[in-house]
């Protein structure tokens, strides 16, 4: 029960998100377009003050996707990168992310004999879980809740993906232990490897100068020079979608998915997997294993609109089983129809404003990789100089 309750409010969440993602960028009155066109004037205000000299991108993009994801789930915004609220949501998650992505506990599972060593480590993951969760309770779901029971407030009235949290809650469908856990998952789960997908995205259109003159010219055939990228008109643009893709499955931000267990005993590949087994799937290596893919060292999105044409990032109906970036199945990302619209809706904005280049006396920006258990992103936050293109 608890499981799908789960999945159920995700999917809920999710599909409000997309719900008002789609109306932001189709509606521009719409008050939710509010954060992300906010979000991309502060990116622009930010690159504009580093023209020349080249910026840090990844914390304005950081703050945009915090914005967008915070109004969607709780109708909450953070003002800058100084804003108290955001300053002290980062440092959480990102204390967070950098326990679990350590190998403390993964060799714990492994080799349980050595668990007693990582009583240190647990310690401090339960002292962070508690602080992080009190901090996500307090300040999100209990205003919220407060909100929702203030005397004239419209009941009726549900206006981000929290309120209907709150009230699959109410009606005994979910408890209040998955509420504060779909809360904490979608500050990890959400933003961290979106953000990761973007900085993977921009590092590479920045080292293929041609991939970038591709983009900006198929929007600038399809879209002319003044009609806005929205999501209804990613549908459009195959090569920025190619782009896309290929990036996931270069750098695809979940290299190991998530640990699964099967639940019966199962015979793969002629191999018996016992029963409770923790199987864990390669899925870096099916999308660059040099037997199943041409030259998969090289970022080339043309694969996408050649050979592998046919190839989409999907987690259900006509999978390919090379290019797993969001899993595959019942477990799999429900964010995906979130993830990609909103990977293609920055990166078309941003080539289409700018042409992106490393910083003066740096040839290529380094796109080395740092590895966690469960992540990997790039290991040096990139420096992009930005250069305004006049309609
Ligand atoms: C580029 C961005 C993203 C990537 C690459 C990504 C990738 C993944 C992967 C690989 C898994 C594990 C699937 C498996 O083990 O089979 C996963 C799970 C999950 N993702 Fe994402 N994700 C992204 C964005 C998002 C977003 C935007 C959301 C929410 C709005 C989200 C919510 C979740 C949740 C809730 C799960 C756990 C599902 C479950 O356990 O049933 N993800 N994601």
């Amino acid at each position: 029960m608890a499981v799908s309750a789960r999945r159920v409010a995700f999917a809920t969440a999710a599909s409000l998100a997309v719900y008002w993602l789609l109306k932001s960028f189709l509606h521009a009155p719409h008050p939710a377009l509010l954060p992300a066109a906010a979000a991309l004037v502060a990116v622009a205000i930010a690159v504009g003050a580093g023209l020349g000299a080249g910026v840090v991108v990844r914390r304005r993009l950081q703050l945009m996707l915090y914005n967008i994801m915070y109004r969607m789930m709780f109708d909450a915004r953070f003002e800058s990168v100084d804003d108290p609220m955001f300053v002290e949501a980062t440092k959480f998650n990102s204390e967070r992310s950098r326990l679990a992505q350590s190998f403390d506990y993964n060799y714990g599972d492994f080799i349980p004999i050595l668990r007693p060593f990582l009583r240190g480590y647990l310690n401090k993951c339960r002292d962070l879980q508690t602080r992080r969760l009190a901090f996500f309770n307090a300040n999100y779901v209990e205003k919220r809740r407060k909100v929702m029971e203030t005397p004239g407030e419209d009941k009726n009235k549900l206006r981000c993906a929290i309120d209907h949290i709150l009230a699959a809650e109410k009606s005994g469908e979910i408890t209040p232990e998955n509420v504060i856990y779909i809360v904490e998952n979608i500050n990890v789960a959400a933003i961290e490897t979106t953000l990761w997908s973007i900085e993977w995205a921009l590092a590479e259109v920045v080292n293929h100068p041609d991939v970038q003159r591709k983009v900006r010219g198929e929007i600038r055939d399809v879209l002319g020079d003044d009609e806005p990228i929205t999501e209804s008109s990613i549908s459009k643009l195959p090569y920025l979608q190619a782009v896309i893709k290929e990036t996931l499955r270069l750098h695809s931000p979940i290299p190991l998915l998530v640990p699964h267990m099967n639940l019966e005993e199962a015979s793969l590949g002629g191999y018996t997997i016992p029963k409770g087994s923790k199987v864990v799937v390669n899925a870096w290596w099916l999308a660059n294993n040099p037997e199943l893919w041409e030259k998969p060292e090289e970022f080339c999105p043309e694969r996408f609109l050649g050979e592998e044409s046919n190839v989409d990032a999907t987690v259900g109906g006509k999978v390919d089983f090379r290019f797993l970036p969001f899993g595959v199945g019942r477990r799999s990302c429900p964010g995906i129809i979130l993830a990609l619209p909103i990977l293609a809706l920055i990166v078309g904005k941003l080539v289409r404003s700018f042409e992106m280049v490393p910083p003066p006396g740096v040839d290529k920006l380094d796109v080395s990789e740092k590895g966690g258990q469960f992540s990997l992103h790039i290991a040096n936050h990139s420096v992009v100089a930005f250069h305004p293109i006049s309609a």
